[in-house]
């Protein structure tokens, strides 16, 4: 497996090239300011009248209507939700694609489950951060950088995978390391990750524990500390320098508590679901339910969002995050 880091990758390739950012969102805006402030042309494509059209221009940048700004770059970035892509390649992109010019993703999800497919004559590659946007600006401001993953699905230049590793040097991937994979692993590790580790299977953890606390009797103050806000703290500390590190810091009774109780909370059981969500990913079931969600005007998802904003723990979480004046207010 290959590994990139800033010496393997040369800016400059990038330095005569326009690079049009297609959405100013979480990765959008981070996109765009990190490899302004590396040095190269970038111009904002967005739709007029959202939220963050004035918010680009607020920054600095020249904003056009996407299919403007696709005309206008050698380099596209697609930015967007995954599930607005397809339309906005349609409308947008593909009548602006010509020979030379390169077409990125920062997910793979549209191009593996064959959403969009690109001209033959056109580079299709991905950078894709290992990371949330805001921290890939915050970790680029501090001179630090957030993880990629590079990939080439269509390589007409010849250059697709120097050109995507300098956008990846542009936004301070290189720093950290930008491995080398395809667009089918990024997009069925990405998928597995926040659907069982990351995202799906953390706040589940957490809202079991701050539950079964409260159910026992135990403030939900105190529950919310124990289950929630000191998570954070941990993982600092896990990604600092591992769960040696972790264990190392914390007490010996924890630790103790730590290896002979974990393994029953994450047990065989919960590896077997983990294997059939990773085949539901696999087999593109996940996608298709996911595609058609969204055709549907996302019932679920509506639904869903609904109870869990409604769950207790957001409305502690809320009230003693308000007591920490360095926690940035949303
Ligand atoms: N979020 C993350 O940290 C990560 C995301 N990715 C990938 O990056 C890509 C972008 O994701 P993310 O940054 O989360 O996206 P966001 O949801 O943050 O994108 C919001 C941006 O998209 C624009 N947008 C939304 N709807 C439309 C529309 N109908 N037409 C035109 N523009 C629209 C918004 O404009 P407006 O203000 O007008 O609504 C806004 O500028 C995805 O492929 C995702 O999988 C990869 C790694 C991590
Ligand atoms: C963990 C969620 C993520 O995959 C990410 C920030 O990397 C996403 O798609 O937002």
């Amino acid at each position: 497996m290959k590994i990139y880091y800033d010496q393997d990758a040369d800016l400059s390739l990038l330095k005569d090239q326009t690079i049009a950012i297609l959405g100013y969102g979480s990765q959008g805006h981070a996109h765009a300011l990190n490899l302004r402030d590396s040095g190269l042309k970038v111009i904002v494509g967005l739709r007029a009248g959202g939220p963050s059209y004035e918010r680009a221009q607020a920054d600095g940048f020249e904003v056009l209507a996407p299919h403007l700004a696709c005309s206008r770059a050698e380099i596209i970035m697609v930015l967007v939700p995954d599930q607005i892509q397809p339309q906005l390649y349609r409308e947008a992109i593909e009548p602006n694609l010509s020979p030379g010019k390169m077409l990125m993703f920062a997910h793979g999800f549209n191009i593996h489950y064959g959403q969009i497919v690109p001209p033959k004559e056109v580079d299709v590659t991905m950078v894709a951060p290992k990371g949330p946007g805001h921290l890939v600006r915050r970790e680029f401001e501090r001179g630090a950088g957030v993880p990629c993953l590079v990939a080439v699905h269509q390589d007409a230049t010849g250059q697709a995978l120097a050109r995507a590793l300098a956008y990846a040097k542009g936004i301070g991937g290189t720093r950290a390391g930008v491995i080398e994979t395809t667009f089918r692993e990024e997009t069925e590790t990405d998928l597995f990750g926040e659907q069982c580790v990351l995202c799906g299977g953390v706040s589940a953890l957490i809202k079991a524990g701050f539950e079964t606390l409260v159910e026992a009797g135990y403030p939900p103050e105190l529950a919310y500390f124990e289950c929630c806000h000191e998570l954070k703290l941990i993982v600092d500390l896990i990604y600092e320098g591992g769960l040696s590190f972790m264990r190392y810091s914390i007490s010996d009774t924890a630790e103790y508590g730590d290896l002979t109780r974990g393994p029953r909370i994450i047990d065989q059981r919960v590896k077997e679901e983990m294997k059939r969500i990773l085949e539901e990913i696999q087999s593109g079931r996940f996608a298709r339910e996911w595609i058609l969600e969204n055709q549907a005007g996302r019932p679920v998802m509506n639904a869903l969002r609904r109870q869990e904003a409604a769950h207790p723990i957001e409305e502690v979480g809320a009230r003693l995050r308000e007591m920490m004046p360095w926690l940035k207010k949303k």
